[in-house]
């Protein structure tokens, strides 16, 4: 991997000096928001999300579509109760340019709405998106019918020149590298004159519940969607051509960025209540009341949200995380604090996220004084004592919580560059200090 970058900016990681008890409210999910703004920009009339996820991948996702030519007004909503945005479809339009940040989901799922326009639509962003794997929307898309112009590596930069339409029907990818090609393909499907059959023939298949999430929210909005969880035939997914219906949804918190403070709670031996937890979800976060219990916490689930409440003491943990790799760096910094070693499996598709996360783990709680090593497919972590030191982020915001996550521990660890967390939660150091009854 690339030398670690250097930014001025170092945020001192508060050390917690007791056992934290704190209600957080965490905003909105990016997953669920990036779907809903792409599903609503697609339907056949106004719909609201409301509580939506304000970070750098929404407001690029926002962007994007607006460039395009969907209306987005930023507001209250129809109660007049807390931020709702009103989505307007219209006639999609190129010539338009989409700035996909560092986000997944703006540069996977994008290029099959880009294929509506009736003009071209160029795409490109951050130097890590050109080495983020595309491959997988680029060939499906040109196998329904697209032209795009790429540069031959299957990669950003990339023009997709939208016809007004997409012809659709059977297309087969190998999505091992990213569960975003198959929610990519199937959310623009159902306005597809022939809407999609994709069929994954890779040998595993990351982040499932994040498939789940897609088929969900295509259902919600009408469309009709065969697939293997209800069932169709295995690694087949087919959304038939229908309107999408406009709706008005409520974005469920972000349970993957509830992480650090669940976290805080099991490690401090203290006690965190996320209100709002949803009863039933299709997000990964929902896995971390195992994932944590099993690490030495306890969870209750009430109608006021999520209580986890810790004993201070963490044990090492031996789990398959691919079905929630985003979970990943917060695992593998409780695993660093832990009385036992752990092992994480199933995560090599990580080394092709925001930054190589197994690479940079393992760098980083290494310069710690940590025992990491990587395996083929994940990481083996022996707990060490610990020491205070620079962590680097990579801008990789589930790098920059994970290091905080550690900094409750450890004294004198400084987080390089935080204000990463915009991403997806750009009111963390904030949030952070105040769980721990520091000045915000
Ligand atoms: O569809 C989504 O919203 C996501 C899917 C997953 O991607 P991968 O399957 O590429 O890991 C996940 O890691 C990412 O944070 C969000
Ligand atoms: C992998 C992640 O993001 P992206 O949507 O950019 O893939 C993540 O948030 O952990």
């Amino acid at each position: 991997m690339t030398e670690a970058p250097v930014h001025p900016a170092l945020w001192p990681a508060p050390y917690a000096t007791g056992a934290v008890d704190a209600t957080v409210t965490v905003p909105g999910s990016k997953s669920v928001t990036n779907r809903a703004l792409v599903l609503a920009a697609l339907a056949a009339e106004p719909g609201w999300l409301r509580r939506p996820l304000r970070s750098r991948d929404s407001l690029l996702m926002a962007q994007a579509l607006r460039a395009l030519g969907v209306g987005i007004e930023e507001g209250v909503g129809p109660d007049g109760e807390g931020e709702a945005w009103r989505v307007i479809p219209a006639g999609l339009h190129g010539p338009a340019a989409v700035d996909v940040g560092n986000a997944g989901t703006v540069m996977r799922f994008l290029p099959p709405v880009a294929t509506l326009a009736d003009g071209p639509v160029r795409f490109d962003g951050d130097p890590r998106s050109h080495e983020r794997p595309l491959h997988g929307v680029i060939d499906a898309l040109r196998a329904l019918g697209a032209r795009i112009d790429d540069d031959g590596r299957g990669a950003l930069p990339m023009t997709v020149h939208g016809s007004g339409a997409l012809d659709g029907g059977a297309v087969e990818i190998d999505a091992s590298s990213s569960s975003q090609f198959v929610s990519a393909l199937l959310l623009s499907a159902p306005r597809f004159n022939q809407g999609v059959e994709v069929r994954h023939t890779g040998d595993r298949l990351p982040s499932m519940p994040h498939i789940r999430m897609t088929v969900d929210m295509l259902r919600a909005v009408g469309a009709q969607v065969d697939e293997p969880e209800t069932g169709g035939e295995p690694n087949v997914w087919r959304v038939s051509p229908s309107a999408v219906l406009g709706r008005d949804i409520t974005i469920e918190p972000d349970l993957s960025n509830a992480q650090p403070f669940l976290a805080a709670a099991l490690i401090t031996g203290g006690r965190v209540t996320i209100p709002d937890w949803p009863r039933r979800t299709t997000q990964p976060g929902d896995a971390l009341r195992e994932i944590f219990t099993g690490m030495g916490g306890s969870c209750e689930l009430t109608e006021t949200g999520l209580t986890f409440t810790g004993t201070g003491k963490i044990h090492g943990i031996d789990v398959d995380l691919s079905e929630v790799g985003e979970l990943t760096p917060g695992i593998a910094a409780v695993a660093a604090l832990a009385d036992s070693p752990s092992t994480l499996r199933g995560v090599a598709h990580l080394r092709l996220h925001e930054t190589d996360r197994l690479a940079a783990l393992t760098n980083e709680i290494n310069g710690l004084g940590g025992e990491v090593t990587e395996t083929e497919d994940g990481l083996h972590i022996r707990p060490r004592a610990l020491h205070g030191g620079v962590f680097h982020t990579y801008d990789d915001h589930r790098m920059a919580t994970a290091g905080a996550i550690i900094g409750l521990a450890v004294e004198g660890v400084e987080i390089e560059n935080v204000a990463t967390t915009a991403k997806t939660l750009p009111d963390f150091p904030r949030m952070w200090t105040t769980m721990l009854g520091a000045e915000s």
